[in-house]
């Protein structure tokens, strides 16, 4: 992999105002993004996953605010940029595919007028010029017929195929960062497979950076080279996808893969009870205390750091700390690291 430096975040804080107080959706995460690479979050819903990636592209609500640390992207702070120096990012350097192809679409205009406008939008060229790349575009996102099917209207499409049209656009200002927020939810699981094939292959052609956002773990485990797991706005924890998905080490992300149904290993499923908890007082300790079984008395006192595990895998778990206890981790999970020794031997 291209150890390129494309994004780093450090020590990020995003609050929410509200009326019952701050919402603390982001609680100080760090990591970084490198050029090629495919990066997945993970996490369950509420973890925090779509406010870091808002963040990243400068796209808080307005009630929202970066409330500590920095996300550099090509020398420059995001959270420190005027909005016109955002629009500028977000429209050249970093494109945004959408759950629902629907609402970024416009029902009332040509596919191949919407390409085209982008594409003007970012490139000095003529009409036709354009039209010839938007045909293109269609061509290298898999609708057949590229040519003839310009002239068609978004509901003239299929689900799947309107997702493609989504990516054609946002590839149509050759991003450096590709962001996908869950782009596959709306879609049968098939098209789902589909997709992200196609994000994969197409970021290897235009060699951009990806950032998948799912709480579907199952989906991106061919697909990430890295994954960051997020829990209650903190990562808890971050490896390549083989560190995290066959050798996890925080209880939480041995709940979200015990809870996926794996053929490979036939674990009984395990899964974690509870709910996250409340992030406009979050608690002291480690967030994820109250629903870990394994959790000692200084997990309810004070949060546990980013323990490091490779020079790739870290988990923040007082687990991993050298006086912890030793504990036997589900059975689904010590399969799937008896796996990992087979597939490596
Ligand atoms: N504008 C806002 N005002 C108040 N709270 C917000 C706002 N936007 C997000 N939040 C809160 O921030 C937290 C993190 O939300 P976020 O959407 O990032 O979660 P997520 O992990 O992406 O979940 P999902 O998978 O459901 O999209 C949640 O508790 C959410 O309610």
């Amino acid at each position: 992999m291209n150890k390129e430096k494309i994004l780093e975040v450090k020590d990020l804080e995003i609050s929410f105002r509200t009326h019952a107080g701050d919402v603390q959706a982001v609680r100080g995460i760090s990591f970084d993004l490198f050029k090629g690479e495919t990066l997945a979050i993970v996490g369950e819903s509420g973890s925090g996953k779509s406010v870091t990636v808002k963040g990243v592209m400068g796209l808080l609500a307005d009630n929202g605010y970066y409330k500590n640390g920095h996300i550099l992207f090509e020398g420059h702070d995001v959270t420190k940029m005027k909005e016109a120096q955002l629009h500028s990012v977000r429209g050249n350097k970093m494109a945004m595919i959408f759950q629902d192809p629907m609402t970024s679409l416009d029902p009332t205009m040509t596919i191949g007028k919407q390409i085209m406008e982008v594409i003007r939008l970012h490139q000095k060229v003529s009409k036709k010029e354009a039209f010839e790349k938007a045909v293109k575009l269609i061509d290298m996102v898999g609708i057949p017929e590229p040519r003839s099917r310009m002239k068609q209207y978004p509901h003239q499409f299929s689900g799947g195929m309107r997702q493609r049209i989504v990516i054609a656009i946002a590839l149509a200002c050759e991003p450096t960062i590709l962001i996908a927020d869950e782009p596959t939810t709306a879609l049968d699981v098939t098209i789902q497979a589909q997709i992200l094939d196609l994000v994969k292959d197409l970021q290897q052609k235009i060699g951009a950076s990806v950032i998948f956002i799912t709480h579907d773990l199952g989906v991106v485990a061919n697909v990430a080279d890295r994954v960051a797991v997020m829990y209650a706005g903190k990562m808890v924890e971050v490896g390549t996808s083989d560190e995290v998905f066959y050798d996890p080490r925080h209880p939480y992300t041995w709940g979200l893969i015990g809870s996926m149904p794996d053929l490979e290993t036939e674990g009984e499923l395990y899964a974690i009870p509870g709910t996250p908890p409340n992030l406009i007082k979050p608690p002291v300790g480690d967030a994820f205390a109250i629903r870990n079984k394994f959790a000692m008395d200084v997990d309810f006192e004070e949060q546990p750091p980013m323990f490091e595990i490779s020079k790739t895998h870290k988990a923040a778990t007082w687990l991993l700390h050298e006086n912890a206890p030793e504990v036997t981790p589900p059975d689904v999970i010590i399969k799937r690291r008896e796996r990992l020794k087979e597939v490596n031997s």
